[in-house]
């Protein structure tokens, strides 16, 4: 019998913290193929509400897919924030902490559902040959703005987890295996928000430059 092999991963942090130039971040939690890490200390307080008094005024309703459609399937609120001084730190903290260029990041994706709203489970890759061959996605980061009452969380159906929004705190994930298989276990969604609402910013990047 072969034993299952522990393919590469990105994300190559050993121990308790990741330390970026300007902030120590702590791994809470990490799994395997695909790997999926919980973290702390990520962004502090004040960036959090920072990142949410920038974007209030630009939400605009979530579009999905190549055709930018609106549909059900994400009922959130959504927009990418422009460069600045606290999104450039946040982004190249981020691109630390994820191992790439902050030039593969397509940027700082601030997102907010109100009570009932959600993203329902999707693959972050993508799924047209064409796009995917050109300048594929490779993981997300998605970082919790809010503490949220209630609902909220982040699931993964295949691998019967589900994470906790935590104001600070991110889910790391990564779908770039040689094997399809443990890309798929990558399916993902947002689940309704009950009570309160949610703030997030997600951090896609690509395997070339992407800016
Ligand atoms: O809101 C979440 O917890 C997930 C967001 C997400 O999957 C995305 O932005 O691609
Ligand atoms: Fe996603």
């Amino acid at each position: 019998m072969t034993m299952p092999v522990k393919e590469p991963s990105i994300f190559d942090h050993t121990g308790h913290k990741i330390i970026t130039e300007d902030r120590e971040i702590a791994i809470i939690a990490k799994m395997d193929n695909p790997l999926i890490a919980i973290l702390g200390n990520v962004v502090s307080e004040e960036e959090c509400e920072e990142l949410i008094f920038l974007s209030k005024n630009k939400m605009n309703r979530s579009k999905i897919g190549s055709q930018h459609e609106v549909s059900d399937i994400r009922t959130s609120s959504s927009t990418f924030l422009p460069e600045d001084d606290l999104t450039n730190r946040i982004e190249k903290r981020v691109a630390q902490i994820m191992n790439v260029p902050v030039e593969h990041g397509e940027g700082l994706h601030i997102l907010n559902y109100k009570q009932g709203q959600e993203y329902k489970a999707h693959y972050d890759y993508f799924r047209s040959k064409a796009k995917a061959a050109n300048n594929p996605r490779i993981s997300t980061l998605v970082l919790y703005l809010n503490d949220v009452e209630e609902g909220g969380e982040t699931y993964f159906p295949h691998m019967n987890l589900s994470i906790s929004p935590h104001k600070g705190m991110a889910v790391y994930f990564e779908y770039f295996y040689s094997d399809p298989l443990i890309n798929e276990r990558t399916l993902h969604g947002g689940s309704p928000v009950t009570s309160g609402e949610k703030w997030a910013a997600t951090m896609w990047v690509r395997r070339k430059q992407y800016r």
